[in-house]
């Protein structure tokens, strides 16, 4: 009988001859790897000629952390650049180690030389009290770092898509908002930071598409939520949901009549793909066109936490706060085949289970997957 079974040198023969121990000691084994989480979600093995090397800008980021999980899941290999001023590490924790998958600590106001296919370029603080915080730094982050995702895309020929966003239509006077309006921004403002910030990306993306052929879609996305955003984001929704859950008071910023049409974030993260991937290189905007005041959220949140002794109050407006905003999707919808199909009450449930999870966990290494599948079904 062979006594090295720890060492593997067994022949199966004396396996067999060990008696049924070692069968046991196999199968107990087996039975307990089946019961261990897998250490990756499941990724569709792509050949090297349809696999696509991409960089996503602010991938561990809120938006940019569910378009990673997408583009892992279909098989890309991914660099993820992050500075880690508003991303966190938890939201991309789920990939690291897999040979795909690579995450840079690394801020793109310096330039980045890596050979890659495609540019997801999303990397800025959305929020607004982040962008006014630093406002120099988000200024930065979308001009110098811009300039040096666009620069690698020239050097390595890779297509870039610009994350710009609806406030490039400023306080809008045209409602809906299609992408032929030019917007109504203050230059001055406290919002200038980040809508001139993303009104000269876009300038630029399309002064290096002229010069430079390179290859630059643009997506104006609108207002969008769904877990992962960061506990101390600031927008309403995850204001309205934390405030709720805790039992705090509901912040209405001036008299809540304002408004804004949300998309959940597994939406937009199709939508996005479907833009990178087309033909069309005008801008797009990227929303759900249905439209809520932000008095009409606070009570659809407050309602769906349930159970909660929140009050609503209203607090003094917010300088220069867009008065309304909602998407005309024509354009995508027709040049991408993309609309929305998460409605309001199923997204907001995600979100408000996310939020619920964030508020007891008091450990590390949580797995926190969110797919669409699993919203749709
Ligand atoms: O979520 C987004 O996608 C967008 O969020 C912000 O734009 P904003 O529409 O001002 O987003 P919020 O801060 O969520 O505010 C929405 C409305 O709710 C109000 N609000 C916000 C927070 C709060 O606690 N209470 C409250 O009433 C605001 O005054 C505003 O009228 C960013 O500026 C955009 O770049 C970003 O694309």
């Amino acid at each position: 009988t062979c006594t090295d079974v720890d060492e593997g040198y067994c022949s199966s023969d004396q396996r067999h001859e060990g008696g049924s121990s070692v069968e046991e000691l196999e199968s107990r084994i087996r039975e307990l790897e089946a019961r261990m989480p897998k250490k990756y979600p499941e990724v569709k093995f792509l050949t090297y000629k349809d696999r696509k090397r991409i960089l996503i800008t602010g991938g561990a980021g809120f938006v940019g952390s569910h378009l990673v999980d997408h583009l892992m899941m279909e098989g890309h290999e991914i660099t993820v650049a992050d500075n880690f001023f508003t991303g966190r590490k938890r939201n991309v924790e789920q990939w690291i180690g897999h040979e795909n998958f690579e995450l840079l600590n690394h801020d793109i106001v310096n330039p980045l030389f890596i050979e890659v296919d495609e540019v997801y370029h999303l990397a800025s603080p959305a929020s607004p009290p982040h962008y006014m915080f630093n406002p120099v730094k988000t200024i930065k982050t979308n001009t110098m770092g811009t300039i040096n995702m666009l620069g690698l895309g020239k050097r390595v020929g890779a297509k870039v898509l610009i994350a710009s966003t609806s406030e490039v239509y400023g306080d809008p006077e045209v409602h809906p908002q299609p992408e032929t309006y030019w917007g109504h921004v203050n230059p001055i403002g406290p919002r200038a930071c980040y809508d001139e910030g993303k009104r000269v990306a876009e300038a630029l993306g399309y002064a290096y598409a002229k010069q430079e052929n390179v290859d630059v879609r643009v997506a104006r996305i609108f207002n969008t939520y769904g877990p992962r955003m960061h506990m101390n984001d600031g927008r309403v929704v995850s204001n309205f949901i934390l405030q709720a859950l805790q039992n705090e008071t509901m912040t209405i910023y001036g008299s809540g009549k304002q408004t804004r049409s949300f998309q959940y974030v597994t939406d937009l993260v199709e939508g996005l793909i479907a833009l990178m991937r087309s033909n069309y290189t005008q801008p797009v905007n990227l929303g759900n066109p249905e439209e809520h005041t932000i008095e009409e959220f606070a009570s659809v949140i407050r309602e769906l936490v349930g159970n909660t002794k929140s009050e609503i109050e209203n607090l003094s407006p917010v300088e220069d706060d867009p008065k309304m905003r909602r998407p005309d999707i024509s354009r995508a919808k027709k040049q991408l085949k993309w609309q929305p199909t998460v409605p309001l009450k199923v997204g907001l449930e995600k979100t408000i289970e996310y939020f619920r999870r964030e508020l007891q966990r008091s450990k590390h290494s949580e797995r926190n997957i969110f797919s669409r599948d699993e919203v749709v079904s």
